[in-house]
């Protein structure tokens, strides 16, 4: 396995876990603007937080379907490096947000089967990055961050896409390895993967997962 594979924390809501997380060498922090999301913050927080890291690790704000007025809100309370759209944002959209706040954009592409990777190339324009995460069950609260995982097998031989991309949903200390073996990520994102309960980070986790990316 390759030693320098990026690793995206998401969902961190806590100085320590930042600074646990700046420690084991993670290269992107995430903070999620969701209200119905246990790991939503207020804008305060999230400045705070975003202050807490240290400079070289990217910040990155997840939101799902933001109208301009959101974006700009979070934008302009939180020093960013990255915008992460995980709703159901068009590619004209993900082009509108990025010309707009002038910050970089990763696209969200939920996958399931072999059809939704069709979705790559339609966002791979727009986009600066992608993060290629599980599709949500139906009917499910939250559009990712469930812990779910997709068959990795679908990506087997295709880690060759116009733009960067990150492999997410469903990874652990226990899988991650195998994850990137079998799709040839170069980054990966975990959220849930690193929490006791949802919404609940866990030190000796976020240090684990990130050792267990380094092979
Ligand atoms: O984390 C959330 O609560 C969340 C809410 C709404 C949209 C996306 C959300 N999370 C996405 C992520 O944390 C990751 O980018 C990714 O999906 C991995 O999640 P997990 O399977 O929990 O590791």
């Amino acid at each position: 396995m390759p030693s320098h594979v990026a690793v995206k924390i998401c969902g961190l809501s806590d100085s320590d876990h930042v600074r646990v997380a700046a420690e084991a060498g993670a290269r992107y922090v995430g903070f999620v603007f969701f209200p119905k999301s246990p790991r939503h913050l207020g804008l305060d927080r999230a400045a705070e937080l975003a202050g807490d890291v240290p400079d070289g690790i990217a910040k990155v704000a997840l939101t799902v379907n933001a109208t301009d007025a959101e974006l700009d809100a979070i934008v302009g309370a939180v020093p960013l490096d990255m915008l992460q759209l995980h709703g159901k944002e068009t590619p004209e959209r993900v082009a509108e947000v990025k010309a707009r706040f002038g910050l970089p954009v990763m696209k969200a592409i939920g996958v399931a089967e072999a059809s939704d990777l069709t979705q790559i190339d339609l966002y791979s324009d727009a986009a600066d990055q992608l993060l290629i995460d599980a599709k949500p069950p139906r009917g499910a609260e939250l559009p990712g961050g469930n812990g779910l995982a997709f068959d990795w097998r679908l990506l087997a031989g295709r880690k060759y896409w116009r733009k960067p991309w990150m492999l997410a949903g469903g990874l652990t200390k226990e899988n991650v390895a195998e994850a990137i073996r079998l799709t040839g990520a170069r980054q990966v994102d975990v959220s849930s993967g690193v929490e006791t309960a949802p919404g609940q980070k866990d030190a000796a986790l976020i240090r684990a997962f990130l050792k267990a990316t380094k092979g």
